[in-house]
């Protein structure tokens, strides 16, 4: 964490350097995403693959993961972005994930170039299951 919320294109960026370090020798799929919490801050992270396969994490987990460790537990945008031509969203452990700290986050999902179509969480998993269904 370093940077501050700016813009979409600026997040897709960090997103973008932080692909750079993906760990991904079995699928050679690199996928970068960046995470902006609540107080603007911007964590980072990669996907990070394992010989045993289920082992591996995505690379919004990871970011998530380094925000939620540093106390930050609320999530207002992500970026994601991969080493396809092809816009690509996150999977459905990702959106779980995401819908845990921010319900209504805003998700920028690029293809390598950098373009990037934006949609809510709420587009992404509607009719979801998360904290407030446990508040009995
Ligand atoms: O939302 C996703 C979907 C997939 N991957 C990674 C996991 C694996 O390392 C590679 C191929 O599935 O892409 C992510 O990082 N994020
Ligand atoms: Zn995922």
């Amino acid at each position: 964490m370093s940077a501050k919320y700016t813009t979409p294109e600026e997040l897709v960026r960090l997103a973008d350097v932080a692909k750079q370090k993906a760990y991904c020798p079995y699928s050679n799929f690199q996928v970068g995403a960046a995470v902006v919490t609540a107080s603007g801050d911007i964590f980072t992270g990669c996907n990070v693959e394992n010989a045993c396969y289920p082992v591996g994490v995505c690379a919004e987990r990871t970011a998530i993961c380094k925000a939620v460790s540093e106390g930050h537990v609320k999530i207002k945008a992500v970026a994601v972005i991969t080493n396809s031509s092809k816009v690509q969203f996150p999977c459905g452990l990702c959106r779980q994930s995401i819908n845990e700290f921010g319900t209504e986050a805003t998700i920028y999902c690029a293809s390598k170039d950098g373009k990037y179509e934006t949609h809510s969480l709420n587009d992404l998993l509607p009719r979801s299951f998360g904290p407030a269904d446990l508040m009995l």
